[in-house]
C-alpha cells in the first residue's frame, strides 16, 4: 500500500479543518464533541495516530449507547458519533497502510455504514470506494483467499428486521441437518416427490406471465392481490448474466455484512455475526459441513453501490403509489436449505431470483386465522406453524388452508401481494432481490 491511497483517501475531506468542523452537529454529550473537534484537530494537523487513537474512544464510547436500548430507540445523534469514531479511526490506520491496516480501516468503514448514520454526504461510503480498490483486487476469488484470515466480530446488536414500530419480523432460521427429516414430515408430504425440487401440484401452482402490459398486471393482479410469476422481465438486468460467487467475491468480498446464524426461533443460539463476504462465502455457502447462514434483508446496495448498477427497479412499481426513493430493496444470498418460516410483511413485494432456485408457499391474508400468528406483537406478523413439520393437533385449522406454491428460478420475479403470507426454502445456492413498495 502506497501514499497514493492516503492521499485518495484524504481527498475525500474537506480540505480545511473549518470547513469540517462547520458540519459537526453538537447535539451531543460536551465531551464527546470536544473529542470530535480534538480528533479532528489532530487529522489535518498531520498527527493522525492520535486521530486514530480519539477515534478508538468515540467507537467505543458510542457503542456503548448505540447498545444500551433496542435499535428504534437509539438516537441519530449517537449513530453519528459512531461513524465519526469509525471515520477517524480508519484515518489512523490509513496513516500507515499496511495492507492489514487498510483490511482494517475498509473493515471499520463498513461498521460506521452498518451501524452509524450518515455524515458529511456519505463520506464513509466514498473512503470505502478508495479502500475497497485497493483490497478487494488482492483479494480475488482462490482457496489462498478463502483462507485468509479474517477478523471475526461478536453479534450484531441492531436489530435489521426491525423496519418500523408496526414490523417487526421474526423470522429465524433452521438449522440444515434437521431440514431433509422437517420437509419429510411436511403436511403436505405427498405433493413433494423430491426432497431437494418440491414439485408444486397443477391446482395449487402460482400463474406465470410473460412480460404483462402495466394494465394487464393493474387490473389482474395489483387491484385483486393475486400473486403472480413475471418472466421475461428482468432478463436484459445486468445480475442474470454477471453475478456468480467469483464475481460477488471480486467486487464485495471484502466487505463486512450481517449473517443469520442458525436455525429457528426456538433455538436460543440463533444469532447474526458481521463478517466480509469472502468469509460468509467460505464457511457457509461453500463449506456445506458448517451451520446454515443467511445474508438476509439486507440492504446491500446501498452499502455497495457497484452491485446495484447491476440490478434495476421492476417498471411495475411505479403503479405504486410511492416514490421510487421509498422502496426498499434488500438482498437474500445463502447457501441451499436456508428458511423463511411463513410470515407476512406490510408492503408489496416483488422478489426477484437472480442465482439458485427457491420453493414458496404462498398463503392469502384471508387465511391468518388459520396460520396461527404469534399473539406477542414483535411477531405478530410469523406463523406458530413450522411449514416443515407441521402440528395438525396444536393447530387444526392449518389444514383448511389453501395455498399457492411455486419453485422461483433465475429471472423470475414473483409479486407477493402485501401480507400475503410466505414460507421460503432455497433449493440451491440462491440469491433473490426483494422489492418493498407501496
Ligand atoms: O427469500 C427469503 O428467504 C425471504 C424473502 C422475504 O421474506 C421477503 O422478500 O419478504
Ligand atoms: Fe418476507
Amino acid at each position: 500500500m502506497d501514499s497514493l491511497l492516503l492521499d485518495q483517501v484524504r481527498a475525500q475531506l474537506p480540505g480545511t479543518l473549518e470547513e469540517f468542523l462547520g458540519r459537526l452537529g453538537p447535539e451531543v454529550e460536551r465531551k464527546v464533541t470536544e473529542g470530535i473537534r480534538d480528533a479532528a484537530g489532530n487529522l489535518y494537523r498531520g498527527t493522525p495516530t492520535q486521530c486514530g487513537m480519539l477515534g478508538d474512544v468515540l467507537v467505543d464510547y458510542s457503542w456503548e449507547k448505540l447498545n444500551s436500548r433496542s435499535w428504534k430507540e437509539v438516537e441519530r445523534e449517537w449513530r453519528c458519533v459512531y461513524s465519526y469514531g469509525c471515520l477517524f479511526k480508519a484515518m489512523g490506520l490509513c496513516s500507515s497502510p499496511t495492507k492489514e491496516n487498510v483490511k482494517e480501516a475498509l473493515r471499520v468503514c463498513d461498521m460506521g455504514l452498518l451501524m452509524g448514520a450518515e455524515v458529511m454526504d456519505n463520506v464513509l461510503g466514498r473512503i470505502v470506494h478508495v479502500l475497497q480498490g485497493a483490497v478487494c483486487a488482492e483479494q480475488r476469488f482462490d482457496p489462498d483467499t478463502l483462507s485468509l484470515e479474517q477478523k471475526h466480530h461478536g453479534p450484531v446488536s441492531r436489530d435489521p428486521r426491525v423496519r418500523d414500530d408496526q414490523s417487526v419480523k421474526g423470522q429465524k432460521r433452521m438449522r440444515d441437518n434437521k431440514l431433509e427429516d422437517d420437509l419429510m414430515n411436511c403436511s403436505s408430504s405427498e405433493k413433494v416427490p423430491s426432497l431437494l425440487t418440491p414439485v408444486p401440484g397443477v391446482d395449487t401452482m402460482v400463474r406465470r406471465l410473460h412480460c404483462p402490459s402495466l394494465e394487464h398486471f393493474k387490473e389482474h393482479f395489483l387491484i385483486p392481490q393475486k400473486p403472480v410469476i413475471l418472466e421475461g422481465v428482468i432478463d436484459h438486468w445486468p445480475c442474470i448474466k454477471k453475478w456468480s460467487l467469483d464475481y460477488i467475491q471480486r467486487v464485495a468480498g471484502c466487505r463486512t455484512v450481517p449473517v443469520e446464524l442458525g436455525s429457528r426461533y426456538t433455538d436460543a443460539e440463533w444469532s447474526q455475526r458481521l463478517m466480509t463476504i469472502n468469509e460468509f462465502i467460505d464457511k457457509h455457502i461453500l463449506n456445506k459441513q458448517s451451520n446454515i447462514g443467511y445474508l438476509a434483508q439486507h440492504q446491500l446496495f446501498e452499502q455497495i453501490p457497484e452491485l446495484k448498477q447491476d440490478i434495476s427497479i421492476p417498471d411495475y412499481c411505479c403503479l405504486g403509489e410511492g416514490n421510487e426513493d421509498e422502496i426498499t430493496i434488500n438482498a437474500w444470498f445463502g447457501p441451499a436449505g436456508t428458511v423463511s418460516p411463513l410470515h407476512q410483511d406490510p408492503q408489496q413485494n416483488f422478489l426477484a431470483q437472480i442465482l439458485g432456485r427457491k420453493h414458496i408457499r404462498l398463503y392469502s391474508v384471508d387465511e391468518t386465522e388459520n396460520l396461527y400468528p404469534f399473539e406477542s406483537s414483535i411477531l405478530h406478523n410469523t406463523s406458530q406453524v413450522d411449514l416443515e413439520n407441521t402440528d395438525l393437533n396444536k393447530f387444526p385449522r392449518f389444514s383448511q388452508a389453501a395455498y399457492e406454491e411455486c419453485i422461483l428460478s433465475p429471472g423470475q420475479i414473483l409479486f407477493i401481494p402485501v401480507k400475503w403470507w410466505h414460507f421460503i426454502r432455497a433449493l440451491d445456492i440462491s440469491f433473490s432481490v426483494s422489492y418493498w413498495w407501496s
